[in-house]
């Protein structure tokens, strides 16, 4: 493959001098080198093949897109050829290195606006130009735009990029999975309807975000946690206290790109014309800034690599088991994914241990509430049992940001199989875990969660109030600050604050506690942080009960009534944890011992080969069964989690109360 009409680029190794390398990614490796002949600086990318093996159809796409694409904001392969067992892709050098990488170096906050809309509206010009010629790039973030030395930049990788003219009959939407979870649009996620080239457009708007902040959104969670989140809460965007220093342009363009509906947001051409490029300045002006005064490239690279291997190192002391998951492969962004229970445990730990809502989480669920309608959950994803509060008098507060039980039952339908599918070839799914979903696609129509027992989702139902974890279900964690992001570990200590005893026993009436926020909402009674408690129903269990109304909104607040009026529902909150955390280990249980009779079939299954085909089947339905069990458990725990929370703050309310009755 030869393309420039100018200079011919040698095909042989021995023509390229390799120097330092500068970069890294998940297939490959990046040198600076010398093309002899030529007496030209360029960058050669050197893919094992015998390493991708698995993936030799996704390398020609990349040196087949490289090199038909032209256009002054896409890298353009200069030539590649086979060296031993590797393929060699030579390249322009762009010796600023990719946005990812000077970030990390020198912009952990992120850049200011006149620098992100000069790159954005290069990026878009390469988005335009792909687009209009019928390809998704997939995989746009931070790490794929590379700078020249004189501002010039380029939008690289296009190892996971797609024609949508692939099949020869101008398929519009794709059906596969592919890119890097941060920056993954829903859509790509859900696997329902395939996608399009909108799909770049959510990825340019976390793109967007990560050159606001210096990080992509959920960037310091595990790849499982990025994909509920980005499906079950709101768009991420410009809404901090600290993005105050943003124009509201900015605020709209990201707002526009990062719809949950694909056919809201709007094209690259479209976007092109936003106003927000008013902003943008000639690429010199980036030499001018970010540029300037930076290390050279491989000296960064370096550097970073030290770093990162300094954080592994500190890490490895902290895991001892080695089925743990990689914190190497967190900083990429990409998980090498085991799906089972034990993952799922990792991961669970490796979630804020006390899951406090920072201002951009609080900023978000207030969002998620507010643009909810952006994206609705399929129809086939909803769950097979109707979702019932009413005995529910502590409802989560939408409002106030906390997902309900309902999302929790939504999220375990709507999430169903196809992203595990989807895992496959992004974080290097087992080939088992993908195959065993293969029920699921049989027969997509039948509500997907009707594979976890009807007893459990029943169960379920009831237990609205908070939850207490067994002590070596979710570790504690630790935080450690790596530039731009934070990760967390586990460590062996054991601070857990669960929800003991209630000290005040007094009956009150819920009509007087101190705090109601909105007589107009009547039913609401009190409301702390992001939850409220509500006096309309019944609470949970039909042995707890609120005491009856007295007084009203105008009686004077009487605070012994009013603690006592909480207490029983408190106390009622706290039961219903017991018996949540009970439902917890049954489903741990149920899960295990799915796993072991799965085992036992396949053993049995080797001894009599007439039985083969029908242990086979059983075999499948029941991984089947406990991959969902595993997805069900991973989110009830996220859902606990939140529930704690809650208990310890009524639990402080409770106390404040009791300290207020005592004065
Ligand atoms: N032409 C180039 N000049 C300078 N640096 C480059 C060039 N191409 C790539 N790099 C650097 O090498 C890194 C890895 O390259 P690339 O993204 O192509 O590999 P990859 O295996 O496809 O990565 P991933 O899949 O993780 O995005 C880039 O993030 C960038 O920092």
């Amino acid at each position: 493959m030869e393309h420039s009409l100018e200079k011919r680029f040698p095909l042989h190794a021995k023509d390229y001098e390799l120097y330092e390398e500068v970069g890294e990614g998940v297939s490959a490796s990046v040198y600076r080198a010398l093309c002899i002949p030529l007496n030209e600086i360029v960058a050669i990318k050197v893919l094992d093949l015998e390493k991708c093996n698995n993936d030799l159809d996704g390398i020609r796409r990349e040196v087949q897109t490289m090199s038909l694409i032209g256009h002054p904001n896409l890298l353009q392969a200069h030539c590649s050829f086979a060296a031993g067992h590797n393929l060699w892709v030579v390249m322009p050098y762009m010796a600023g290195g990719s946005c990812l990488h000077i970030i990390k170096t020198s912009y952990p906050e992120g850049f200011d606006e006149p620098v992100i809309a000069t790159l954005l509206h290069e990026v878009l010009k390469a988005l335009v130009y792909l687009h209009a010629h019928g390809h998704i790039h997939r995989d746009i973030k931070a790490g794929n735009i590379l700078l020249d030395s004189n501002g010039s930049v380029k939008v690289a990788d296009f190892g996971v990029s797609a024609s949508m003219f692939d099949t020869g009959d101008r398929q519009r939407s794709r059906n596969t999975f592919v890119g890097t979870p941060c920056w993954m649009a829903p859509e790509v996620m859900q696997q329902l309807h395939g996608y399009d080239f909108k799909a770049d457009i959510w990825s340019f708007g976390i793109t967007a975000l990560e050159l606001a902040h210096g990080h992509a959104p959920f960037s310091k969670y595990p790849p499982m946690k990025v994909l509920l989140m980005t499906l079950q809460n709101a768009p991420p965007g410009l809404d901090y206290e600290r993005d105050k220093r943003f124009s509201k342009s900015f605020k709209e363009l990201v707002a526009t790109c990062l719809v949950k509906d694909p056919k809201k947001r709007p094209s690259s051409e479209k976007l092109l014309k936003h106003h927000f490029f008013k902003h943008a300045r000639p690429t010199d002006y980036l030499a001018r800034t970010i540029l300037d005064g930076l290390a050279p490239l491989g000296d960064r690279f370096r550097m970073l690599k030290a770093k990162e291997a300094d954080l592994l190192m500190q890490n490895k002391a902290l895991y001892e088991d080695k089925e743990q998951l990689s914190q190497k492969e967190y900083i990429r962004g990409i998980s090498a994914w085991n799906f089972n229970l034990e993952d799922l445990k990792s991961q669970a730990a490796l979630i804020q241990d006390d899951d406090i809502p920072n201002a951009e989480e609080l900023q978000m669920d207030k969002k998620q509430n507010n643009r909810s309608d952006d994206f609705e959950v399929p129809a086939e994803g909803l769950s097979a049992v109707e979702p019932n509060h009413s005995d529910a008098a502590l409802t989560l507060d939408t409002e106030d940001g906390f997902n309900n039980l309902q999302d929790l039952e939504s999220s375990l339908a709507s999430f169903p199989i196809k992203p595990l599918q989807a895992l496959k070839g992004c974080f290097d799914t087992c080939e088992d875990d993908v195959n065993n979903t293969s029920p699921r696609d049989d027969n997509e129509s039948s509500g997907p969660s009707s594979s976890l027992p009807q007893n459990v989702i029943n169960q379920n139902k009831k237990f609205l109030s908070g939850s207490l974890l067994p002590d070596n279900f979710l570790s504690p964690k630790k935080v450690v600050t790596d530039g731009d992001r934070d990760y967390l570990q586990t460590k062996y200590s054991s601070q857990r604050n669960h929800s003991g005893p209630l000290l005040l026993r007094h009956k009150r009436d819920t009509n007087n506690l101190p705090s109601v926020d909105d007589t107009s909402e009547g039913a609401i009674v009190q409301r702390k942080g992001r939850f409220k408690v509500t006096s309309a129903d019944p609470m949970g269990p039909s042995n707890c009960n609120f005491g009856p109304a007295v007084g009203g909104p105008s009686s004077p607040p009487n605070h012994k009534s009013m603690a006592a009026s909480v207490l029983p529902p408190l106390q009622c909150i706290l039961q219903n944890n017991t018996l949540q955390r009970e439902e917890i280990i049954k489903l741990i249980k149920y899960a295990e011992q799915s796993c072991a009779k799965n085992t036992e079939l396949t053993e049995a299954g080797a001894v009599d080969l007439s039985q083969v085909p029908a242990v086979e089947t059983k075999e499948r339905e029941l991984n089947f069964q406990v991959i969902q069990l595993q997805q069900s458990i991973g989110s009830l725990v996220e859902e606990l989690q939140k529930q704690r929370m809650k208990n310890v703050q009524l639990e402080k309310q409770l106390r404040s109360m009791g300290n207020k009755i005592e004065k």
